[in-house]
């Protein structure tokens, strides 16, 4: 494989910009663009919510695992990467085994604000979706933080995001097939 090929997964917490930032990144390099809430809705012929409310979470992280596992390309392709994927333990070492990772940030005022308008998180569809937001981000914050390179998105426009996000993963991609020849 060359540099020019390896996979880019974009990790981060809701509202971070993962399927915004994935579409412009996928575009300007080419890459084709896989979202994985997107196509395991696809798969499932069904939205998140209903896979939350009828199968429960942990049926929604092992649909996650076969989706990184077995249920995408292996080259050429950008990963914009569910919010709580790279929680279950082995999902962050199995995302790095298979390409570059980054992790885009954001504080928990943006996220806030990010996060208000959509009733489509399950997680949030709670009466004090809020206070659901600190508790998870407060939880999952380690996580995120040993995700690979990690991008802060405050403030900072959708293009800049992206030129930045596409020099990390071409220098980080080069470091990839170096250690995986
Ligand atoms: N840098 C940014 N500046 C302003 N608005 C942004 C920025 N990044 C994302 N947004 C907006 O925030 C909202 C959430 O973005 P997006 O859906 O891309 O997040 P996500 O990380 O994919 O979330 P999820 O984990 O829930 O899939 C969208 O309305 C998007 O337009
Ligand atoms: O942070 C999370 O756990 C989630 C984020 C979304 O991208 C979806 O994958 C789903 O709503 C769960
Ligand atoms: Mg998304």
């Amino acid at each position: 494989m060359t540099a020019a090929d390896v996979n880019l997964y974009l990790v981060g917490f809701m509202g971070t910009g993962k399927t915004t930032i994935g579409r412009a990144v996928a575009q300007r390099i080419g890459f084709t663009l896989i979202d994985s809430d997107q196509e395991i809705e696809r798969q499932q012929g069904r939205p998140i919510t209903e896979i939350f409310t009828q199968d429960g979470e942990p049926a929604f992280r092992a649909l996650e695992r076969a989706f990184i596992e077995n249920g995408h390309p292996a080259e050429r392709a950008v990963v914009s990467c569910g919010g709580g994927l790279i929680v279950p333990a082995g999902m962050l070492e199995l995302l790095q085994s298979r390409g570059v990772v980054i992790c885009l940030h954001a504080s928990i005022e943006t996220i806030l604000a990010r996060t208000a308008r959509h009733r489509h998180r399950p997680l949030l569809n709670v009466e004090d979706p809020d206070a659901r937001v600190r508790a998870l981000y407060a939880q999952r914050e380690p996580i995120y933080r040993r995700a690979g390179t990690m991008l802060l998105t405050d403030s900072r426009s959708l293009s800049e995001i992206t030129g930045h996000v596409i020099r990390t993963w071409r220098r980080e991609a080069a470091e990839f097939v170096r250690r995986h020849s």
